[in-house]
């Protein structure tokens, strides 16, 4: 093969929500999906669909036709909704993987992070961090995990209300912008996507001070986030909602506050919109959030769901090995076994780097 182009793509994990920040916060943590990807200047041979390889956590669970695959598929729909029709022949993909699957770490949203940084790089579309969200909105539907998985930090995200016009654009469904590809399907397969309505997601950075660090605590079984959203009520009364606008006002800024006062924000991290309910689907989870405190366990900061389970997050200080091990006891008397470690802010986000051989 003639001459290549060599990129590696990095996108940290997430841990979404931060107990009151349903569906609004999201943090970048220092685990990581990356892929290194290379793309013949001069294919030999012209319609070559990538290879794709993966390695580490999970690889043995990921397909690897790249119409099958979740990176490739949100790609190829960044793709053809510019028009352009497949992936260039002959690319190569290497994923290697520290983000478990289905454990409330962002998985899936780095994920289509790791994809839509794909399609613009093989697309060489140059899109910006605003419409890169457009286009993962399209396929994640809520902004917490992405925009963090995006930009890096401790970051806050709404989603605009659209006009009726963008929001014919922005509902179709989840089907048409990774529909199933035939093993088969050429080039010409299929109808191609709509591009999305611009600025769908908004954000912003909060501060993060930094002695905090994120303990997290991921049992060894998987919990997918449709099935953990299917849980939650449609409606909430209004003693629920002030609860929870009450202490998210707070804890942003008291996170970025140092030294970090553990007892307004071991209060201020409690939840009233999504943990309640998930409770059933985590053994263990109810013990967790009332028996670990700051008097109990100095250092600790607060305690919550690690996006939408079953992972906990323990925010801390100091003594991250025995509020880790405790959590993990906690679990174990559930018959739970678990896997943890402590992680630091990842304040770089997603990045695109020219490997030069
Ligand atoms: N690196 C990856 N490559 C391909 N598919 C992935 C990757 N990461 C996650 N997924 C898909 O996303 C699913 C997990 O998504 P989800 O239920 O939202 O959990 P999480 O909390 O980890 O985001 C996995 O079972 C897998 O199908
Ligand atoms: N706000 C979402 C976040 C899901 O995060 P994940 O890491 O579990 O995919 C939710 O709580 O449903």
């Amino acid at each position: 093969m003639s001459s290549s182009k060599i990129y590696k793509i990095n996108v940290p994990c997430t841990s979404a929500n931060i107990g009151p920040g349903f569906d609004v916060c999201g943090i970048a943590l220092s685990k990581s999906l990356s892929l290194k990807v290379t793309i013949p200047q001069k294919p030999t041979e012209e319609g070559v669909l990538p290879k794709i390889i993966y390695t580490g956590l999970d690889s043995d669970n990921v397909p690897l036709s790249p119409y099958k695959n979740l990176l490739t598929r949100v790609a190829l729909y960044v793709l053809r909704s510019h028009g352009i029709q497949n992936f260039p022949s002959q690319v190569i993909i290497e994923a290697n993987n520290e983000i478990p699957f289905g454990r409330g770490l962002g998985s899936s949203g780095a994920a289509v992070i790791a994809g839509v940084l794909l399609g613009n790089l093989l697309g060489n579309l140059n899109l910006n961090k605003s419409r890169l969200l457009d286009f993962a909105l399209m396929v994640e539907r809520h902004p917490d995990n992405v925009s963090a998985a995006l930009m890096g930090g401790f970051i806050g995200s709404y989603l605009r209300e659209l006009s009726p016009e963008d929001m014919s654009a922005a509902s179709i469904p989840l089907a048409e912008v990774l529909p199933e590809y035939p093993i088969d399907a050429g080039p010409n397969w299929g109808k191609n996507p709509p591009l999305p309505p611009k600025g769908i997601g908004h954000f912003v950075r909060f501060g993060w001070a930094k002695e905090i660090k994120a303990i997290a605590v991921s049992p060894r079984f998987e919990l997918a986030t449709a099935k953990a959203r299917g849980v939650l009520p449609d409606n909430y009364s209004k003693k629920d909602l002030i609860f929870n606008l009450q202490r998210l006002a707070v804890l942003t800024t008291a996170l970025a506050r140092s030294p970090p006062d553990p007892e307004l924000i071991y209060d201020a991290m409690a939840d009233k919109v999504h943990q309640p309910y998930r409770m059933t689907l985590i053994p263990g989870l109810p013990k967790i959030l009332t028996e670990l405190t700051p008097t109990s366990h100095p250092g600790l900061l607060g305690i919550c769901l690690s996006g939408a389970g079953p992972t906990i997050l323990a925010l801390a200080t100091h003594n991250f090995d025995s509020i880790a091990q405790d959590i993990e006891q906690i679990f174990k008397n559930e018959g739970v076994e678990v896997d943890w470690s402590v992680l630091d802010v990842d304040e770089r986000g997603s990045t695109v780097e020219e490997i030069i051989a």
